[in-house]
């Protein structure tokens, strides 16, 4: 099993480069459910979530929420009656960094736990 959601989020400046092709394969080998998609120029990761209803789904966003605001680092979340679509990337450096991966990783074991 991979560490990848134990690994600290480090603090990301407007400097810091964006993951390279090499490392958004890695760490992307980790969080195989979730694709990258390009939105306004800027790579992100997203995955959507299938939950019962709406409250699960409001119960699951909360647990998202809970995590980016521990790191201030945060997703957009979209919430639907049973879905919840998340969104990570990094808005300083207008991209994936690995810090991305590392969200993806915490979310998908929130959404497992
Ligand atoms: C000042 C504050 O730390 C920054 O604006 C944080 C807040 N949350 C953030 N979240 C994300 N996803 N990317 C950022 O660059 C970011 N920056």
């Amino acid at each position: 099993m991979s560490d990848l959601s134990k690994q600290k989020c480090e603090a990301c400046s407007p400097g810091a480069p964006q993951a390279t092709k090499e490392e958004k394969q890695s760490l992307g080998a980790n969080v195989p459910d979730w694709e990258i998609v390009e939105v306004d120029g800027e790579e992100q990761l997203k995955r959507t979530f299938k939950l019962k209803n709406f409250a699960q789904a409001q119960a699951f966003t909360n647990r998202v929420g809970d995590l980016a605001e521990e790191v201030d680092h945060h997703p957009v979340i979209v919430l639907e009656y049973g879905k919840v679509t998340v969104h990570w990337w990094s808005h300083e450096i207008h991209g994936l960094h690995k810090n991305d991966f590392i969200m993806a990783a915490r979310t998908d074991e929130a959404f497992n736990a």
